[in-house]
């Protein structure tokens, strides 16, 4: 059965298909689903994907993913509101923030939540760098301005960045609770 994934970020679709091949095939499906305000990044996944199973899932399970990253000197931010801080201040603008710090440490952190008739089901990574000034062509989002092992998240290929990062391993987890659930 294949993954439909609701998102409007191909680089996450980009990454899942990637992750999931020889697994499963990924569908995208686009439906602006409501992002509640919350701390946490479980409530807002699952409520995703409740909203979307219901809206557009058809009958069928549909995965949700809700991504931030959290800046340790900044006490967490932006966090939950890690795509309204890149669509306002943006990454650059992020990354001359953090430079004033002396501690750079950050955190990725992803939820996927799996919907279906029976209920939902969540999945979790997070990926510990250090944020630095922009480097690299490659990933999306804040991928320039995260370090992990000397490189940035951009300056990796997708196999590379799905071995390490926060999306990885929830796709991990994921991936092996699926092959049980899709036999
Ligand atoms: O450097 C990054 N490496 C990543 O691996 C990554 N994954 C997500 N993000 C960014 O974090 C925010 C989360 O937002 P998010 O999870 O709500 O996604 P989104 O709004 O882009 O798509 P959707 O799935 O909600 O439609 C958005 O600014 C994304 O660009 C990433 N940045
Ligand atoms: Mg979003």
């Amino acid at each position: 059965m294949a993954v439909r994934f609701v998102t409007g970020n191909e680089g996450k679709v980009r990454e899942a298909r990637a992750y999931l091949e020889g697994l499963a095939s990924v569908e995208q499906l686009e439906y602006d689903y409501t992002e509640v305000q919350s701390d946490s990044l479980e409530a807002i996944a699952t409520h995703g994907a409740r909203e979307a199973y219901e809206a557009v899932g058809n009958d069928e399970p549909v995965l949700v993913g809700d991504t931030g990253l959290f800046v340790d000197a900044l006490g967490g931010f932006p966090g939950p509101y890690s795509a309204y801080v890149e669509d306002t201040v943006g990454v650059e603008r992020l990354w001359r923030l953090v430079e004033l710090e002396d501690d750079r440490r950050a955190r990725f952190r992803t939820v996927l939540a799996f919907a279906d008739e029976n209920g939902t089901e969540t999945f979790d990574g997070s990926l510990a760098g250090t944020i630095v000034p922009p480097r690299g062509e490659g990933g999306f989002g804040y991928d320039p301005i995260f370090e992990y092992n000397g490189q940035t998240l951009a300056e990796m290929d997708v196999e590379e960045k799905n071995a390490i990062s926060h999306r990885g391993r929830a796709l991990s987890t994921f991936a092996e609770w699926y092959a049980e659930y899709d036999e």
